[in-house]
């Protein structure tokens, strides 16, 4: 997994890097840039590009000056560089750097007060204005430099990060922050690019090496990473010779009702997928016909005998909730389960909501029981954040609180352990944002539980491979949840396989 850096942690990085590595500061800001470079030329090759860098005075300005000398090197020859000055200080590497830029002729206009802007007719800014060293809010002249170049609407390329945008902690909804189409971000992603509300800032990002000591960041302490599919395939274990059903467990779905007995199949036929042993249903007698013609490998229990007291002994795993409905029936179906604490568990849908009006449940939840809300389900259950970071913050809280693993659904689902780790999923994209889909996770989930991978690795590996199934299919709209479905048991096995 990748360790990610605060701004602070990341400064320490830099300076552990130079004073440890045959690396001076102005060669890193180098080797920044030249990452830089190479980024960016996938995203314009044109080289008669008309462009303009935009450069503040700290090293964010410095690494913009060395990536128009860099440019310039490499064709692009219609480039200007613009200098915001509204004070006195620069940092020695952006002078060392403008020095260099002096000698190469491009045209430099600096800017020293907001009251006429210099023309502008480039088709690609770069923003170098401020990066991770951003101390407050933008306001003044800068301020009115990024409002002026935010409504020249043009393709902005963002260096390390967008101008204004703080690199973790709330994102202030009004927040002055110069929109990039792209940014290029150096050796790890900005924690704040993880949470929705930095869609006003940025439209994607791509990650460069730059040099920094990997070793030392991956000694950081800090909750924030970021799981990569080697993670993936670390964990996951191929099926073994002689096994049978028995080797990978049985799963219990307590799911479905008259009108969403949908969820019940959709997670049912997930788990079955999955590569669970044995997938039992425990669904009303009503959809019985419906489960034997859409998934006849799954078994079912049904309902009336789990109310008058079945054993769930048998069960290695239990999902309960998709589609079970709030009323006392179901409330005290997961009392039951609750209270049975055995079985390692996922809680989903309804089942949450039920959590949500009666919290002295939360107190009986069995130890690495996993929960797996979307957002309106996690603000009900703990109560309303102001911002994704102070619910993320609370997601950490509640999960040391109770022991709890809290699968924070998201484009980037959050996985927030009891140790104290926030696990950052990569997969999935907005096509999956269809009803049903977070049914299938579930199912995925208990079918991990089943097979007896550790609690936190069974949500990461469902996390990970429900969005990579999805990333597959990238090519259509919107993705029916089943076409998910159809895809696990192939990308389980690539998993599996060496690289
Ligand atoms: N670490 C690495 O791995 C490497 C980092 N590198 C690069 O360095 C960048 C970080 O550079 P940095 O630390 O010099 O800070 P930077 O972003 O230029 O901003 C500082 C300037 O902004 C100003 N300022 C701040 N807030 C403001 C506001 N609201 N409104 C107005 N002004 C404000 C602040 O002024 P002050 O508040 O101090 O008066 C100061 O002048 C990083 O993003 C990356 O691009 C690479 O070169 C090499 C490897
Ligand atoms: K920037």
């Amino acid at each position: 997994m990748l360790q990610l850096l605060t701004s602070s942690q990341t400064r320490e990085a830099d300076a552990h890097t130079i004073k440890n590595k045959p690396i001076s500061s102005l060669d890193l800001m180098e080797s920044a840039s030249n990452a830089f470079i190479y980024a960016f030329k996938q995203d314009v090759p044109t080289i008669d590009s008309l462009i303009s860098v935009y450069c503040g005075t700290g090293n964010n300005g410095g690494d913009g000056l060395a990536i128009a000398r860099l440019l310039k090197e490499n064709a692009y020859d219609r480039i200007s560089v613009k200098i915001a000055r509204f004070s006195a200080k620069e940092s020695a590497d952006f002078s060392a750097n403008l020095e260099r830029l002096k000698l190469t002729g491009i045209p430099i206009t600096e800017i020293t007060n907001t009251d006429v802007f210099p023309e502008e007719n480039a088709e690609v800014i770069i923003d170098a204005l401020i990066g991770s060293g951003l101390n407050k809010a933008l306001q003044g002249d800068l301020k009115s430099l990024v409002i002026h170049l935010n409504q020249l609407q043009k393709k902005v390329i963002a260096v390390d990060i967008p101008t204004g945008l703080p690199s973790e902690g709330p994102i202030d909804p009004d927040a002055c922050i110069l929109k990039a189409s792209l940014c290029v971000c150096f050796q790890r992603p900005k924690i704040n690019f993880f949470f929705p509300e930095s869609a006003k800032a940025l439209e994607r990002f791509k990650v460069v090496e730059i040099g920094l000591d990997e070793q030392f960041i991956q000694s950081q302490a800090g909750p924030w990473k970021y799981i990569e599919e080697k993670d993936i395939r670390y964990s996951i274990k191929p099926r073994k010779a002689f096994s049978h059903k028995g080797t990978y467990g049985h799963a219990l779905i307590i799911a479905g009702y008259t009108e969403t007995m949908g969820a019940a199949l959709l997670c049912a036929d997930a788990c079955l997928h999955s590569g669970a042993g044995l997938t039992t249903a425990c669904i009303p007698e009503n959809g019985y016909s419906a489960l034997n013609s859409f998934a006849p490998e799954v078994m079912i229990l049904p309902r009336s005998e789990l109310i008058l007291g079945k054993s769930l002994e048998k069960y290695s795993s239990i999902a309960i909730g998709p589609g079970l409905g709030t009323d006392k029936e179901a409330t005290d179906l997961l009392e039951y389960v609750l209270n049975f604490n055995k079985a390692r568990i996922v809680i989903d849908a309804d089942a949450i909501n039920i959590l949500a009006a009666n919290t002295e449940l939360l107190t009986k939840l069995p130890k690495d029981c996993i929960i797996c809300p979307h957002v309106k389900e996690f603000d009900r259950l703990f109560g309303k954040s102001n911002s994704w970071w102070d619910r993320v913050t609370l997601a950490l809280k509640k999960a040391k609180e109770f022991n709890l693993i809290i699968l924070l659904k998201n484009q980037y689902t959050f996985i927030v352990t009891p140790d104290g780790d926030i696990l950052i999923n990569p997969t999935g994209n907005p096509g999956m944002a269809v009803g049903g889909m977070g049914d299938i996770l579930t199912g995925m989930i208990a079918s991990f539980l089943a097979q007896s991978y550790p609690a936190i690795e069974a949500a990461m590996l469902a996390a990970y491979i429900h969005g990579a199934a999805g990333d597959q299919l990238i090519q259509m709209n919107s993705i029916p949840p089943r076409y998910i479905t159809e895809q696990i048991p192939a990308l389980i096995k690539r998993f599996t396989a060496p690289d």
